[in-house]
């Protein structure tokens, strides 16, 4: 009696732990081709199992177990950034993010989007080099970076920004973490993605590591080199991007609700960035021209 109750303990347990473990996974994955290749996974993990227990084919199961084998390794390959993540929350105890809690939602208002993009704008036209993580409610703690630079908690403008990017400014070096409405810190030394390694220098493949690592992390990048606007979200770079299309994306991206009025929006906001760059270039030359009318009128 007791032995037979012990069984039926052990086989419920067994299939309430997996199947909670199979809620939790698809639960997890929102991309529906990474769904896909999840079900194909466990489809032949399930046939191996399935093989190797019940049917006596010995050349069938090892053909099976090699099948398994391949895609295990391809999944690992293709995984890695999301098997790293989990085996850190895993390290690090934050079970409440593997379970989906990621509590806390940090609101930005549209000024600040504004302030972000007129620095980013002005940055860029200067060709000033930035990075800029807006945090938006991940569960990013300081020991994620690599160093949690300078602690500055004071309200978001562009004219501050300008100034920490400034050259030859002790915190210009790094990335200026936002949350909300605040700068939380300057200086900040981000971990590094593998991706495109030869294709980007190390503040875009900043970029890249923290937004792969972090959803709810998006990084706004200045290239020093060309000016270039980039935003970088799960991993991605969208880059080039006027600085009314970077307005646009972080909108769509803060408040999903908008995105179809702010996309239908987006073109005319471009064509108007383009005729404004057209307008300071024309001012600029206009501006050039007299003063090489006032140095020849001095000489003569
Ligand atoms: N891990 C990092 N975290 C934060 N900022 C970083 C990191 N690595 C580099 N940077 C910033 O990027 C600067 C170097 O940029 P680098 O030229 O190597 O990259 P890049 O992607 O080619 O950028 P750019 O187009 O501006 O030249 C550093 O001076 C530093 O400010």
């Amino acid at each position: 009696m007791n032995f037979w109750w012990f069984i039926n303990l052990r086989v419920f347990l067994d299939v309430l732990f997996a199947s909670s473990l199979g809620v939790l996974l698809f639960t997890r994955v929102k991309e529906q081709r990474t769904l896909w290749l999840l079900r194909g996974y466990l489809f032949l993990v399930s046939l191996a199992w399935f093989v190797q227990r019940f049917a006596n084919l010995p050349i069938t199961s090892k053909l099976v177990d090699a099948l398994v084998l391949a895609c295990s390794l391809s999944l690992a390959i293709l995984w890695q950034g999301e098997l790293r993540r989990l085996m850190e929350l895993l390290g690090t105890g934050r079970l409440a993010v593997i379970l989906g809690n990621t509590q806390k939602e940090f609101r930005a208002s549209s000024n600040t989007f504004a302030q972000l993009t007129e620095a980013a704008g002005r940055l860029s036209q200067n060709r000033k080099g930035a990075l800029i993580v807006v945090d938006m409610g991940s569960d990013l703690r300081p020991e994620d970076f690599l160093f949690s630079g300078v602690p500055i908690d004071a309200k978001l403008s562009s004219e501050l920004i300008l100034n920490l990017f400034a050259a030859d400014t002790p915190l210009h070096d790094g990335a200026v973490l936002v949350k909300g409405n605040r700068i939380i810190s300057a200086g900040v030394i981000l971990p590094l993605s593998r991706q495109g390694i030869s294709r980007y220098g190390t503040r875009h493949l900043a970029a890249l590591g923290i937004t792969e690592r972090f959803d709810r992390c998006i990084c706004v990048v200045v290239s020093e080199e060309s000016g270039t606007l980039s935003l970088a979200n799960q991993g991605r770079l969208e880059r080039p991007i006027t600085s009314s299309r970077l307005l646009d994306l972080l909108k769509e991206l803060l408040d999903p609700s908008n995105a179809s009025g702010s996309k239908s929006n987006s073109i005319n906001s471009s064509l108007k960035t383009t005729s404004s760059n057209i307008e300071t270039k024309v001012a600029q030359s206009r501006v050039n021209l007299v003063k090489n009318n006032d140095s020849k009128e001095s000489l003569n």
